[in-house]
């Protein structure tokens, strides 16, 4: 049997996943989390990837890999391959002046035509900006800036600081896909370029970035043997391009036209892959770039699974039980309503915002509304979301729920109440690895395999307007 991985680095945590090449069915699987916070050191990402990969038998047997992570952190380098500071990961807004400069300084319209972004505190760009302004020791020791999956598979093709790689730090070996230079702010997807001056502009300097990969394109081959102590290579091992998590997972799920993803981890996402850039000047929708080649619509949210599990603490139970109390109470949940921006917000672009809980009554004041509340605030912020990609012309025929707050049952029946579109639940799985093992699977085979993907629950449409209907007047209360 020829087995290839799929890595998943994503906010949390890390995940592997092990695939028979012929079937894609599961052979094994691991998993290590990764440290709270905004800014984080890369390291941790790299020891969590240890980790989960012992946990999954290890990568000895597999004849190919590929790495998906979290979108737009910036992993500045110093030219001999150390990072100049933590990340600053995508959740982290310090950079939202940064991002109103840069808007000031070139125009919503202009940066949207050139990079697919308006910007906001997410992108690379802004937290380059960030550096130069707040850190200009910082920002002036950076020959290289990279994306997380980038930088971790740069380490695992063996290359980083001589003090802790086989192959030392060979800058100009930094490999990135379409997928997640898109969502930098200082590349073009219509033209599949570097944007140098934007990229300068932000950063102060010129500095290395990673040559971009296309759909099976290989990063390299060959990877650390990460269960020996030695740095010894495992030659042979074909390393995939990696992808930026939402286009992995739309990879991962075969998402064809018709198809929009509504993605509940720790962001809020809505995606759509697509034939056509989209460009958007209001910067609701991001106009990145897919993993296969096309284009990836995507509108994100800073407060999703994490919303569920803020509640669940606060009243004492699991998940199960949090949805069980949620499906007690009534849709609208007695007129409690949850604006759920806990870490700012970035749809709208709140960066400042606090989550607010409106309509309280010493009535409507039961743990099944609180918990239906927190359910209908999370999907309630998705919603303009949904509608902003049907806004870029995209169809969709349904739904589909993925990411970990997605196998909720309670989850999956509101959101039949609050999307007007028929909502399915793919078979529960890890399918950023799964969109990642795919490239694996491509770059070592050279074709895209075709792995079946099954559909586990479709709940009825139910649709309830009022329950986003009473969330928009609240929501509204932020921007008046
Ligand atoms: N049954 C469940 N109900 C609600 N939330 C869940 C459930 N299972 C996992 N989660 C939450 O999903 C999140 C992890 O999802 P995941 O998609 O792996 O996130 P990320 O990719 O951002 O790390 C965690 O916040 C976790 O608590
Ligand atoms: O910023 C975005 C998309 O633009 C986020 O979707 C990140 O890519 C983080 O993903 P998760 O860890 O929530 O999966």
């Amino acid at each position: 049997m020829t087995l290839v991985a799929g890595v998943d680095s994503s906010t949390q945590s890390c995940k592997v996943v092990v695939r028979d090449l012929e079937t894609g069915a599961v052979v094994r699987t691991g998993r290590a989390s990764h440290p709270d916070g905004t800014s984080v050191d890369p390291q941790a990402w790299w020891d969590a990837l240890v980790t989960a990969i012992a946990d999954a038998g290890g990568l000895a047997d597999v004849a190919a890999v590929s790495i998906g992570g979290q979108q737009h952190g910036m992993v500045a380098l110093d030219a001999e391959g150390y990072v100049v500071r933590d990340a600053l990961l995508w959740n982290d807004t310090r950079s939202s002046g940064a991002a109103a400069d840069l808007i000031s300084e070139f125009g919503a319209d202009a940066l949207a035509a050139r990079t697919g972004l308006v910007p906001v505190a997410s992108f690379t760009s802004t937290k380059l900006r960030w550096l130069r302004d707040a850190e200009p020791e910082n920002a002036a020791s950076v020959a290289a800036v990279a994306l997380p999956h980038d930088w971790l598979t740069w380490r695992l093709r063996g290359f980083g600081p001589e003090d802790q790689s086989p192959l030392g730090p060979v800058l100009e070996e930094l490999t990135t896909d379409r997928s997640d230079v898109s969502g930098t702010g200082y590349w073009n997807p219509a033209t599949g370029e570097y944007d140098r001056d934007l990229l300068i502009a932000a950063l102060g300097h010129d500095a290395v970035v990673p040559r971009v990969l296309g759909a099976g394109e290989r990063a390299g081959t060959g990877i650390v043997d990460t269960a020996a102590a030695d740095g010894s290579l495992l030659a042979d091992v074909v390393v995939g391009p990696g992808a930026g998590d939402n286009a992995a997972a739309g990879l991962g799920l075969g998402a064809v036209s018709g198809d929009v993803v509504v993605s509940l981890g720790t962001s809020g996402t809505v995606f759509a892959v697509t034939e056509r850039t989209s460009e958007d000047p209001s910067g609701i929708v991001a106009g990145f770039a897919s993993a296969s080649g096309e284009y990836l619509p995507l509108v994100c949210t800073l407060n999703a699974a994490r919303v569920l599990d803020a509640f669940a603490r606060v009243l004492g139970v699991d998940h199960d039980e949090l949805g069980r109390l949620a499906l007690e109470a009534q849709p609208g949940a007695g007129g409690a309503v949850l604006v759920p921006y806990f870490e700012g917000e970035r749809t709208p672009n709140l960066p400042d915002a606090t989550a607010t809980l409106f309509g309280l009554t010493l009535l409507s004041t039961t743990r099944e509304n609180l918990a239906r509340a927190a359910v209908e605030g999370m999907l309630c912020a998705l919603a303009d979301g949904v509608e902003a990609i049907l806004a870029q012309g995209v169809e969709a025929r349904r739904l589909l729920l993925v990411g970990g707050a997605a196998q909720n049952p309670a989850v999956q029946a509101i959101a039949a109440q609050v999307f007007g579109v028929p909502v399915e639940i793919p078979t529960p799985g890890e399918y950023v690895a799964a969109g990642a093992a795919v490239q694996a699977a491509w770059a070592l085979t050279g074709a895209r395999p075709e792995w079946p993907i099954e559909v586990v629950a479709a709940p009825p449409v139910d649709h309830r307007p009022l329950i986003l209907e009473r969330y928009r007047v609240a929501a509204g209360t932020y921007s008046a």
